[in-house]
């Protein structure tokens, strides 16, 4: 184990009597295995820290917190527990993103939880007219005959384009080159992240020009392709040439937009360097696109094989919500739409894309010591054992099984007799709500800022394909697999999907405001 002093005397998951070298044996047998390494920590170590060490992909040796501490972690700032040191060393940005202001100078996380969030009601029907481009164009409009359709690669394609709606608006977010060098950069990263984590550290930043290229080729493509527009809206911004030109800025409600609002008012120039707002866009890309698509993924997959049934009443919930509302689509509807939301949160829980979560680098100068007294050196990477608590029977009975409606009936009976405020009653249990009974989105202060805006693009996503396409159920889930902590889908997957006649496919439109989404 390479790194800060790990704390003493914790029982090391994995290690086994007689093991010659235990952190070694360990680190290969819960790599081969890791939801049962995390359970067994889980089990045998409820309320004491253990040593979990993986290797692979986000692989460390990592301070398991036991369950009874997940609280303590959650409620910890990032002064002393940090989300922000993990991303930084775990994607070595000091060495993979060119532009090291944006990574040094946050802001755009900032915005995801404000701006971003406040203005999805808004967004609604960009998104949506960007969802239906890229299904017309992915799963096509032939209503006679079922087609074969790769599941990730189709929905990532899509989500790419919806978020990027978002992010950059119209014609950027259809443009292929933009889109491929976001992905191709996520695609490389952890490749130059596993070639450089070879090199002994005083030696990486020689190794790193040649190590990250490929990385920083896909980052100067794709700001490359953004120059020319943020150039044009800053010049907009900053010359106030005439009328016309305000209405260009005026008219934009995107992310790169309040990114330049942003950097205006906080003063510093640095802030408003072209490259660097492209440059922020790119992060965002890096975090959103991968996780909202393996959401999706997942979902589809589970969703088609389970039964017919429950994608009709999917249905049928969203068209009786949108009759009550005559045909409008609203975020309110949307949170009326229960069992839509539903799917995502268990098809969630079911397939949580990391076995630990809260993942945390204690930064505090001089350590931290746990509610049971176990005292964590600074630098050292802890986690808690997430997955476990996702598949406990005592909290999600028979867990193992989809049930697509299992947090319809748990938000009924959590809310029963309360006498609540409406819109607690309704988000309680929701999607992107956190609790630490349910870490796939993190928990307290740290928890992804996206995620309202993630369940929102997703619910609107599925609705679109459940009005407009028919399915064939799959007779078998395909299956995940694990690489270091981290779930990977069946990327080859493929189901059989036939739009739907014009006929069978109910009308509803968007209001073109709509009130603050909170
Ligand atoms: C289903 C989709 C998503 C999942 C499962 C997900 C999950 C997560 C998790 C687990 C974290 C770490 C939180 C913690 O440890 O407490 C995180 C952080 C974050 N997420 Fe998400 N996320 C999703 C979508 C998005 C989207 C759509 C955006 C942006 C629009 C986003 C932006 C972020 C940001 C900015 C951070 C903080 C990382 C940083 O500081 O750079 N996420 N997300």
């Amino acid at each position: 184990h390479s790194g800060p002093p790990l704390p003493k005397g914790l029982p090391i998951i994995g290690a086994r009597k007689g093991d010659w070298f235990p952190l070694w044996q360990a680190t290969l047998r819960n790599s081969l295995n890791i939801t049962k390494a995390v359970l067994d920590g889980y089990k045998q170590y409820p309320t004491q820290a253990a040593i979990l060490p993986v290797a692979g992909p986000g692989g460390a040796s990592f301070v398991l917190l036991p369950a009874s501490e997940i609280q303590f972690a959650t409620e910890q700032p990032d002064s002393v527990l940090s989300l922000r040191s993990v991303i930084y060393r775990g994607l070595l940005y000091e060495y993979t993103v060119a532009d090291q202001f944006i990574v040094s100078h946050g802001g755009h996380q900032h915005l995801v939880a404000t701006t971003l969030t406040h203005q999805i009601g808004n967004l609604l029907s960009a998104l949506n007219d960007e969802t239906a481009f890229h299904f017309e164009q992915a799963w096509g409009t032939d209503t006679e005959t079922f087609r074969d359709v790769g599941v990730w690669e189709t929905i990532g394609r899509t989500m790419g384009g919806v978020t990027n709606r978002a992010f950059v608006g119209l014609p950027y977010c259809r443009d292929p080159a933009l889109l491929s060098a976001g992905l191709n950069f996520a695609r490389c990263l952890p490749l130059s992240v596993g070639l450089l984590s070879f090199v002994w550290e005083p030696l990486r930043p020689l190794a790193a020009p040649l190590f990250t290229l490929p990385n920083r080729i896909f980052e100067r493509r794709f700001t490359n392709i953004l120059l020319p527009e943020v150039e044009r809206r800053l010049r907009h911004r900053f010359d106030h040439v005439n009328d016309d030109t305000e209405k260009y800025v005026a008219d934009k409600n995107d992310f790169l937009q309040w990114s330049i609002e942003q950097a205006i008012a906080s003063g510093d120039p640095r802030m408003w360097k072209p490259r660097s707002l492209a440059g922020r866009i790119l992060l965002l890309n890096l975090v959103s696109i991968h996780t909202s698509s393996l959401a999706a993924t997942n979902l589809v997959l589970d969703l088609l094989s389970s039964n017919a049934e429950t994608l009709d009443e999917i249905r049928n919930e969203i068209t009786s919500v949108l009759a009550e509302t005559q045909g409008v689509w609203t975020k309110t509807a949307m949170y009326k739409m229960e069992k839509l939301d539903s799917v995502f949160r268990e098809s969630a829980r079911l397939n949580v894309p990391s076995a630990v979560s809260l993942q945390r680098v204690v930064v505090a100068k001089d350590g931290v010591t746990t509610p049971s007294g176990v005292h964590i050196p600074c630098g050292n990477l802890c986690a808690v054992p997430s997955s476990a608590v996702l598949a406990d029977a005592r909290k999600y009975p028979l867990p193992e099984s989809f049930d697509p409606f299992r947090f319809v009936h748990l938000r009924r009976e959590v809310n029963r007799g309360e006498g609540l405020p409406d819109h607690v009653e309704r988000s309680r249990l929701s999607f992107p709500s956190t609790n630490n009974d349910y870490l796939v989105f993190g928990n307290g202060r740290q928890a992804c800022p996206g995620r309202f805006f993630a369940a929102a693009e997703l619910k609107l996503m599925l609705a679109y394909v459940l009005l407009h396409y028919d399915f064939e159920i799959l007779p078998k889930r395909p299956s995940d697999m694990w690489l270091g902590i981290l779930r990977i889908p069946p990327s080859k997957a493929k189901i059989r999907v036939k739009r739907r006649k014009p006929s069978e496919i109910p009308v509803f439109r968007f209001p073109t405001h709509d009130v603050d989404w909170s």
